[in-house]
């Protein structure tokens, strides 16, 4: 028997909270995603994570440490090279990144454009680090006119594909995104990520459509997620989960609209009956505020999920575990548009804890997954030190 029947997981995309040792090596130097905001935000507060320890974990501006934390608190350093999501979510499952993925400062090679737009039927305009909602001002009108899609990278091992609706239909997106997933597979040209970002709108005022698809790589290794899927256990995965571990280790897969949906439906799974993991990632930190240097979007999305907690507790069963961490950082008042090497927060509840503990820097993400392998008696991962038995 689990100790746990049921562990709900939440990945607050991008919440870090302050510089790992080595983010200089980053140059990331001095990020503090949560604290940054904290201090910048007017009416800043979180009473609902403050009262679960938040600010137990490092000082925060308006989030101060309380005397009897309801959750266990800590937080863990990514051991991994590399600060994007894919990173972040597999050593949270048990895997060390210690290739870090390729990324195209440069953009990607003649070459590969070269097939790709022979592939496609369609030239590529862009080719180029970008931020996305820029490159799209910057090239979208071309774009519509020529009918030539848009293709940039990031920081991250990412090849972005960037298309009007009215222009490129999705599903002819979504197959040149195929494609372009098909291509970078080969070594040479090595991407962990495709992905399609289609948009609406008029010139001046284009906006980008929830329709974005991500093409992962597999994880090079099972994860706890494979492990528990192999034990017949069941593990949903909620969001952006079910891509970014490439429908690995996952029973079931719910698409989620934005944050709060992602809260909806993991609490619409907290009242169905089954054993095992329900995974929900909510991206609009990251994409919506993070990427944008938005702090004030990026409070008041924090405000909105802390004013979600108090339903997520109640609707917790006495067997039910729930942790609450992130994947990396992404500070908005940091130079550039691109994450951040940092620190994530960890928060552990279950019902019945008198005052929470502190469970101290956690050495991995994979600490995480290693709790839960315990918890479900399957393999443990080849990184990570379970606290389960703290809790
Ligand atoms: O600037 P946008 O298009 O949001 O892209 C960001 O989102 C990508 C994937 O999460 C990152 O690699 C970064 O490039
Ligand atoms: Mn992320
Ligand atoms: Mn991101």
């Amino acid at each position: 028997m689990p100790r746990f029947s049921r562990v709900f997981l939440i990945v607050m995309d991008s919440v870090g909270i302050g510089e790992l040792p080595d983010a200089a090596r980053f140059n990331d130097e001095g990020a503090h995603t949560l604290g940054h905001i904290a201090e910048r935000v007017d009416g800043f507060s979180l009473p609902h994570l403050q009262a679960l320890g938040l600010g137990n974990i490092a000082p925060l501006r308006n989030v101060p440490a309380v005397e009897a934390p309801k959750a266990h608190w800590g937080k863990m350093k990514e051991i991994s090279i590399g600060k994007d999501t894919t990173t972040g979510h597999w050593e949270i499952m048990g895997l060390h990144v210690s290739t870090p993925f390729r990324t195209y400062p440069d953009g990607f090679p003649a070459e590969l454009i070269r097939e790709f737009e022979q592939r496609i039927g369609r030239k590529v305009l862009g080719n180029k680090v970008a931020s996305g909602t820029a490159i799209i001002e910057e090239l979208g009108e071309e774009h519509m006119r020529t009918g030539d899609v848009i293709v940039y990278t990031s920081a991250d091992s990412v090849f972005q594909v960037a298309a009007h609706e009215e222009v490129v239909p999705l599903e002819e997106l979504y197959r040149i995104c195929q494609i372009a997933r098909e291509l970078t597979l080969r070594d040479e040209f090595a991407v962990t990520r495709v992905i399609a970002r289609p948009f609406v709108g008029k010139p001046g005022a284009f906006v980008r459509t929830p329709n974005r698809h991500d093409y992962s790589v597999k994880p090079f290794a099972p994860t706890v997620m494979n492990r528990l899927v192999d034990a017949g256990l069941t593990s949903i995965a909620i969001g952006k989960i079910s891509d970014i571990y490439a429908d690995e280790g996952i029973t079931r897969s719910i698409r989620t609209q934005d944050n709060m949906d992602g809260v909806d439906q993991l609490l619409k799974t907290m009242n169905e009956d089954f054993t095992g993991l329900s995974f929900v990632n909510l991206v609009d930190f990251d994409a919506k505020y993070g990427h944008r240097r938005d702090p004030e979007g990026y409070g008041r999305a924090l405000m909105e999920f802390d004013a979600r907690i108090p339903e997520l507790l109640n609707a917790l069963d006495s067997g039910d575990l729930l942790i609450i961490t992130a994947d990396h950082g992404n500070d908005p008042v940091h130079h550039g548009t691109d994450h951040t090497r940092e620190y994530v927060p960890l928060l552990v509840y279950h019902k019945g804890i008198a005052q929470g503990s502190d469970l101290g820097v956690r050495g991995t993400f994979a600490d995480v997954g290693a709790t839960i392998a315990e918890n479900f008696g399957v393999k443990a991962p080849e990184i990570g030190e379970s606290f389960l038995a703290r809790l």
